[in-house]
């Protein structure tokens, strides 16, 4: 190369010169630096841990598409319980896989008081443990048609829904619930649990709306814990949102907000990370995301693969729910990732 066309060489002064003198590196030499400089900070007390209950007693069964999680019988429910409480975790998600047997068109054992989700609240409650229990308001698990509403031909019931939905939160809410989630997305449900609730003169049970729920490939290990994914026929896509859609959300918040809704939240997690933000930043309310069962699986299968530093992933995914302005995360990496946290304060 002849010597003219060589650029003159770069030395510390002229970048300095080029720099002004800022330098965005300097923060970031140190470990103790970069402690000081963060502005997120992810503790246990932004997780709820989702668990699954199965019938039978000493059983912990493992989950094929979600490693290192297992459905839980009543009695290894209350023993995970007493864990999130010493782990610091203040919300326990409880979720049933319901014997096939119990499973009909109408969802009916949503309605026994003696229903897994119930007896596992019970249970549970009697330890007096300083945590919360969400329950899920949904018709799913129960039904043999696998969706979250009554079914009409091929059409999901809305106003007949909602009246079902509010029988069994109020079910749930006697057998010890303290937050009430309905993910069924049924048009004004949240308003209708509140008033059930509230005639019921349970006027402080919490709702956590599933505000943003959208139809998504990212359910199937969930499915398959709770045992809908053989069973489900067609798709959710008329009553769950579309994944296009972002102005929408902020029309469900308004509506959910409006109606009672203590909490919001998105679902999926982090390919919605935009509808977190949004949503935050247009209602300030506590907003909180479900890092669901298809992100879990993704992390888990890529790191069972030597692929990713599956630690490292579980970490940052978490901390990217709070810098998008989540205040809590719904995740399966709960007791995993309160331990290294509590590890390392
Ligand atoms: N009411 C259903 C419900 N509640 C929570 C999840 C998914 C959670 C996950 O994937 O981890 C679903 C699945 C669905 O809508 O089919
Ligand atoms: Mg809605």
């Amino acid at each position: 190369m002849p010597s003219s066309s060589r650029p003159p060489a770069i030395t510390s002064e002229s970048m300095d010169e080029i720099l002004g003198g800022r330098r965005m590196r300097r923060n970031r030499g140190s470990d103790w630096s970069r402690r000081l400089v963060r502005e997120t900070v992810l503790t246990v007390h932004d997780l709820i841990w989702p668990i699954f209950v199965v019938e039978g007693t000493g059983i912990r069964q493992a989950v094929a598409s979600m490693p290192g999680v297992e459905r839980l019988s009543v009695d290894e429910a209350v023993k995970d319980a007493v864990k999130a409480e010493s782990l610091g975790i203040p919300v326990l998600a409880l979720f049933p896989y319901t014997d096939d047997a119990l499973r009909d068109a109408s969802g009916s054992e949503a309605l026994n008081p003696q229903n897994l989700v119930c007896r596992a609240c019970r249970e549970i409650k009697k330890l007096g443990l300083n945590i919360g229990l969400m329950t899920d308001v949904a018709l799913d698990p129960y039904t043999s048609h696998g969706h979250d509403g009554l079914l009409d031909g091929e059409t999901i019931l809305n106003d007949e829904t909602v009246d079902q939905l509010c029988r069994q939160a109020l079910t749930q809410v006697e057998a010890g619930s303290d937050i009430i989630g309905p993910s069924d997305m049924m048009d004004g449900r949240v308003a209708a649990i509140r008033g059930s609730l509230d005639n019921a003169g349970l006027r402080h049970t919490q709702i956590m709306a599933y505000t943003a729920k959208y139809a998504s490939a990212f359910y199937g290990p969930f499915r398959d814990a709770i045992g809908t994914n053989a069973t489900l026929i067609g798709d959710k896509r008329t009553y769950q949102m579309d994944c296009g859609n972002t102005d929408e959300a902020i029309r469900e918040a308004e509506l959910d907000i409006s109606e009672g809704a203590d909490m919001i939240m998105v679902k999926p997690g982090l390919p919605y990370l935009d509808i977190v933000w949004r949503l935050k930043e247009s209602f300030r309310m506590p907003t909180y995301a479900y890092q669901v069962s298809g992100e879990f699986a993704m992390i888990e299968a890529a790191n069972a693969n030597g692929w990713i530093d599956g630690e490292r992933a579980m970490l940052e995914s978490l901390m990217a729910f709070k810098r998008a302005g989540a205040d809590g995360i719904l995740t399966y990496f709960a007791p995993r990732v309160a331990k290294l946290l509590t590890e390392r304060t």
